[in-house]
């Protein structure tokens, strides 16, 4: 990295070895990005060996700690004004999540979330989605269709002032709401990307199970934070 990073990219992974290298590609082919920092949480894979080929640091977590502590331990690390996050799984659609920075870059929004065509989005996710748009839409009264997106870029004093950092999935909603209930101005960015679809099998059940339990703790929490 030359001198002080204007905008951070930070990629939380788990098990993305087969993923990784072409997300990274992709990342770095954007060209306001300034620093890559992937952070590999206790993968039993290669996800580490193949992401120090393509990131500025790797950080390796000694255990599977979560998505939400991943994106903390990233930003503590990151050297940028504005962080880029991304999914380790995007692969080369990554190079895409450059147009989240041009609204930061402008000055015309504190944070940016990835929204996905409905024709391209993966299935099975409609419900855990649809819990999180109306818990957003209830604790603030703002719509929003993607509350969930890993795709965002933030302004790190948005992202210093959180209060509450879910662990795990819902980090990204509590980082939304927080966004929105202390006045940042918040846009979606529509971004052609069909991501890869979760299986409708028992695994993918369970993920949609984790996620859909994650968002409804994190909405709790949220409800009962004082103001
Ligand atoms: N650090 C970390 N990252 C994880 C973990 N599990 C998954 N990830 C990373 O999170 C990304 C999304 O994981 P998926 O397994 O594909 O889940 P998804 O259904 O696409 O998740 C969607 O909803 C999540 C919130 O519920 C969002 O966080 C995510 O960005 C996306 O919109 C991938 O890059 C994956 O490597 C974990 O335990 N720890």
């Amino acid at each position: 990295m030359k001198g002080k990073a204007a905008v951070s990219a930070i990629i939380p992974a788990y098990n993305e070895a087969e993923r990784i290298e072409a997300t990274l590609e992709g990342v770095r082919s954007i060209p306001e990005v300034d620093e890559v920092i992937v952070v590999d949480d206790g993968s039993e894979d290669f996800t580490s060996p193949i992401a120090r080929r393509y990131a500025d640091s790797v950080i390796r977590l000694p255990s599977n700690c979560g998505k939400g502590t991943a994106m903390r331990e990233g930003v503590r690390c990151a050297a940028g004004e504005v962080l880029l996050f991304v999914d380790a799984d995007l692969k080369e659609h990554a190079k895409l999540c450059g147009s989240l920075l041009v609204p930061l870059l402008r000055k015309d929004a504190d944070m940016t979330i990835a929204r996905f065509p409905p024709s391209l989005r993966k299935g099975g996710f409609g419900l855990v989605k649809g819990v999180a748009r109306s818990g957003v839409l209830w604790l603030t009264g703002v719509k929003l269709d993607a509350t969930l997106s890993g795709q965002r870029a933030v302004r790190r004093e948005v992202w210093e002032s959180l209060d509450y950092f879910p662990a795990g999935f819902g980090v990204e909603l509590g980082l939304t709401v927080h966004a929105l209930q202390s006045g940042y101005t918040v846009r979606e960015v529509p971004l052609p990307i069909r991501h890869r679809e979760t299986g409708r099998d028992w695994q993918g059940f369970r993920h949609r199970g984790k996620q859909l339990m994650e968002v409804l703790s994190t909405l709790f929490r949220l409800w009962r934070l004082p103001a």
